[in-house]
């Protein structure tokens, strides 16, 4: 079977309350999938379900070719999960963390020790594997959360919010890691995330969720292209002379307020030597170029009339205050 993954109008149900209002989807084996959205869109709940924790209300979901309501426990035995709050003792080193852990998944003796070996040094904490995980910083803490899901070699691994509350270099050492379990291994990665440029970085194909339901889904490239084109803006020396830039490749093109003329393409990085050209051969000067790509940001705005972030990364003390809050 070609996908790891198959949902099928999952409906999940708190009380009345419906937290995921049938959503559908298919991740294929190898692909990192994302579902993109903001706090209380429904993610951690969807992951929850996928991974047997909380039974579905209804609908049908398939991972790693079992039934999760049906064979949870081989769906266990072939997934790995890094939840968004801590699940390691803190007390125990990081050696420990990862021995308990492969006991439980069955492994023992000289493969276990190799295996701890190999992924601790994987995550770059090699050096710190006798050194007690309350002494850890966050990120520190994520990447043994990761080594550690991987011990049992899982088909499918679940990363809810990898990257919250780290700082840039963290997150960009995380996805690194991600990236490699994807190309070494070809690990099928599901991750949930509020970060679009987290999103943009790392999946193949994004779902972007809201109030429990996928508004969109494609890649990074597909789900852009329902906003529309790229946009450049010129500073021309004469902006009367607009109307001699209209090329084959310009879309649209209009004069703003401020005196700067918007052109509308499909692709600015593309378009741009052939608007130089155009307005050389026209004897046009052009004073300042700038340009804009749609961004998932704007492709959320577009569909909902909403901003997806309330907090980003380069303010990680709101993630860390929403974080204490929800325990
Ligand atoms: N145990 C619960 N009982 C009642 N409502 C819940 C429970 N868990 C989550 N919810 C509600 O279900 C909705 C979806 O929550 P969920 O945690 O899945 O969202 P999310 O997209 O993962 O956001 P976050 O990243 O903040 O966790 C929210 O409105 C939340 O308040």
């Amino acid at each position: 079977m070609s996908e790891a993954i198959v949902v099928e109008n999952l409906v999940k149900k708190y009380g009345d309350f419906e937290a995921v209002k049938g959503v559908s989807f298919k991740v294929k084996r190898g692909e990192i999938f994302a579902f993109l959205g903001p706090n209380g869109a429904g993610k951690t709940t969807t992951v929850h379900v996928l991974t047997t924790l909380l039974k579905l209300t209804s609908g049908k979901a398939i991972v790693a070719g079992h039934d999760v309501v049906e064979e949870p426990m081989e769906v266990r035995k072939r997934i790995g999960i890094v939840f968004q709050d801590s699940s390691l003792d803190r007390d125990l080193t990081a050696w420990e963390n990862m021995y308990i852990h492969g006991r439980i998944y069955g492994l023992k003796g000289n493969e276990l020790r190799e295996k701890i070996e190999r992924l601790l040094k994987f995550v770059e904490l090699w050096e710190f594997k006798d050194k007690p995980v309350k002494t850890f910083s966050g990120g520190m803490q994520r990447r043994l959360e990761i080594a550690r899901s991987l011990l049992h070699e899982p088909e499918v691994l679940f990363l809810d919010e990898p990257t919250i509350g780290l700082d840039p270099q963290t997150r960009a050492h995380i996805w690194d890691y991600i990236r490699a379990m994807k190309e070494e291994h070809n690990m099928t990665i599901f991750l949930t995330t509020h970060y679009m440029d987290e999103a943009e970085m790392l999946a193949d194909r994004i779902a972007i969720i809201d109030h429990g339901k996928i508004i969109a889904e494609g890649t990074a490239e597909e789900l852009k292209k329902l906003v529309g084109n790229d946009v450049i803006y010129l500073k021309l020396e004469a902006p009367e002379e607009l109307k001699c830039l209209e090329g084959g490749f310009i879309r649209g093109c209009k004069v703003l307020p401020d005196g700067r003329v918007a052109l509308e393409v499909e692709n600015a990085a593309e378009a741009l030597p052939g608007l130089f050209e155009l307005a050389n051969e026209r004897g046009i000067r052009i004073l300042e170029v700038t340009y804009h790509r749609p961004t998932l940001n704007d492709v959320f705005l577009h569909l909902t009339g909403r901003e997806i972030r309330d907090e980003s990364p380069e303010n990680p003390m709101a993630a860390f205050v929403r974080m204490r809050m929800r325990r």
